[in-house]
């Protein structure tokens, strides 16, 4: 790979790259508010922090069963609101860890089987969210209890639990069929990819998304349990270190690569952008499905080995930005608009082959998705030594053909694809937020 060496202008006196400024100057979080505040959960947007919004979205520990405090005093943290016009998860602030899942309906349950479970995990969804243990009777020495525990004592961390539909639930096992949103289809073979089905597709996926891991974890359990006999885990990744802002009021944080990721995605405050690429509007003709999105999920393994190997220069070109501060290329701050005609010597400055070239909306017709990922590790491979790890690609976008669109072009010539390899893959139709009274099992049988 040839490199341009390119120096950043934003590199403190001695060449170091300077990562710490925020060039925006975006305000640090509010501190966090250490009052109680049990009950109450308005119908406000979701917050980053503990700051209470305008709108409501109130402060709330995780109900211990016994009406006490988290243990070490009184803890609070932020809920995002469970019920709206699309389901949490997709707009909300990236929380800081991932838990995500998927299912494949076991092959003796019936339709009534998976609404009844669709209505006992919105349920213990909505509960979870709150900072509640899943609801049931407590207490009886005889049973299991209803909630498996672990997340006692922790507050809600923000907790959002997402749901999707892959494409084989609209087969002919469930009468669905005719209720198949319209862009719902197994995605077609990538260029470069090597999917293990071990990690590929679904019948159903869960994404909970939470600032702390073991709340998140807990989420995904808890609906597991309340699964058993009706569906069966098909695969699960646990993200950390989230690797996009999904608002500009977020630090952009950086992946396994050490770059900021993030810097150009959609900001999900702005509902006009979201109307336009990310929410399933009126062209759709399944009504059940407008207001959702899709859900496109790629784990990618990226070759720490080789890229740590790689020069400053090299891996700048492969993104087309500095990894220090972030700019374009063709820039100096973070923020600055990538110049994708500037040359030097004849060159492009942003190389022919750079990640932000193929991807960036300029070029590819004006396209965008919201991009929502996290950083994965799987261990070492105990042959090689290797370090087993990269990004767990997570996408909301009013059509796949807006993914596969983009692969195609990164498949084939993406400087980034001597590093990486996506390994698995997901496609899931994610339905609109309930509203009150409303369930998933309903919604989606209508
Ligand atoms: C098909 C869509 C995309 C895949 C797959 C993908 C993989 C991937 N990306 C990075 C790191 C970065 N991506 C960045 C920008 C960026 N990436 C995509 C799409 C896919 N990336 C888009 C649409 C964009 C925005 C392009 C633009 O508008 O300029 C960046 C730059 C910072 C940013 O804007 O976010 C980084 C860094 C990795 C490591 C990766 C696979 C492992
Ligand atoms: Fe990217």
């Amino acid at each position: 790979m040839t490199s341009s060496s390119s120096h950043d202008p934003a590199a403190g006196a001695d060449g170091t790259p300077d990562i710490t400024p925020d060039p925006a100057g975006h305000p640090a979080p509010a501190p966090v508010s250490r009052r109680r505040l049990l009950g109450a959960v308005g119908a406000g947007a979701a917050v980053a922090g503990a700051a209470l919004g305008a709108g409501g979205t109130a402060l709330a520990t995780r109900d211990s069963g016994s009406g006490s405090a988290a243990p070490g005093g009184e803890a609070a943290a932020a809920t995002v609101d469970f019920r709206g016009a699309h389901q949490a998860g997709i707009a909300t602030p990236s929380q800081d860890r991932l838990c995500f899942a998927t299912f494949d309906v076991a092959q003796n349950a019936t339709r009534a089987d998976l609404a009844a479970l669709l209505t006992a995990w919105t349920a213990a969804a909505e509960a979870m969210t709150l900072g509640r243990q899943v609801p049931g009777d407590e207490g009886d020495l005889n049973t299991p209890p209803d909630d498996t525990g672990e997340a006692v004592g922790l507050t809600p961390g923000r907790l959002t639990i997402t749901i999707g539909y892959g494409p084989g639930l609209f087969d002919d096992r469930f009468g669905l069929a005719a209720r198949r949103p319209s862009g719902l289809r197994p995605l077609p073979a990538l260029p470069g990819e090597n999917l293990d089905p071990a990690v590929t597709g679904g019948d159903l996926c869960v994404q909970a998304c939470a600032d702390d891991p073991q709340v998140a974890f807990h989420a995904v359990r808890n609906l597991r349990r309340l699964g058993f006999g009706t569906v069966l885990p098909r695969w699960m990744e646990l993200g950390f270190g989230r690797t996009s802002s999904t608002s500009p009021q977020q630090a952009t944080p950086r992946n396994l690569m050490g770059f900021k990721d993030g810097t150009r995605n959609i900001d999900a405050r702005d509902e006009n952008v979201m109307g336009r690429h990310v929410w399933i509007g009126e062209e759709e003709p399944q009504r059940w499905v407008r207001g959702g999105s899709y859900l496109v999920s790629r784990k990618i393994k990226m070759r720490m080995e080789q890229w740590d190997r790689d020069r400053l220069g090299d891996q700048q070109d492969v993104f087309g930005r500095y990894k220090g501060s972030g700019a374009p290329l063709t820039g100096h701050r973070e923020f600055d608009t990538p110049d994708f005609a500037a040359k030097s010597g004849g060159a492009y400055v942003i190389p022919d082959d750079a990640h932000i070239r193929l991807a960036a909306p300029e070029n590819n017709k004006g396209l965008r998705i919201l991009r929502r990922g996290y950083s994965y590790t799987d261990g070492i491979d105990k042959t090689t030594g290797d370090l087993l790890g990269g990004l767990f690609f997570i996408a909301f976008m009013n059509s796949p053909d807006r993914f596969v669109t983009l692969q195609r072009v990164l498949g084939a010539h993406d400087a980034l694809n001597e590093y990486i390899q996506h390994i698995g893959s997901g496609v899931f139709a994610v339905p609109p937020g309930l509203a009150a009274g409303q369930d998933w099992g309903r919604q989606l049988f209508g």
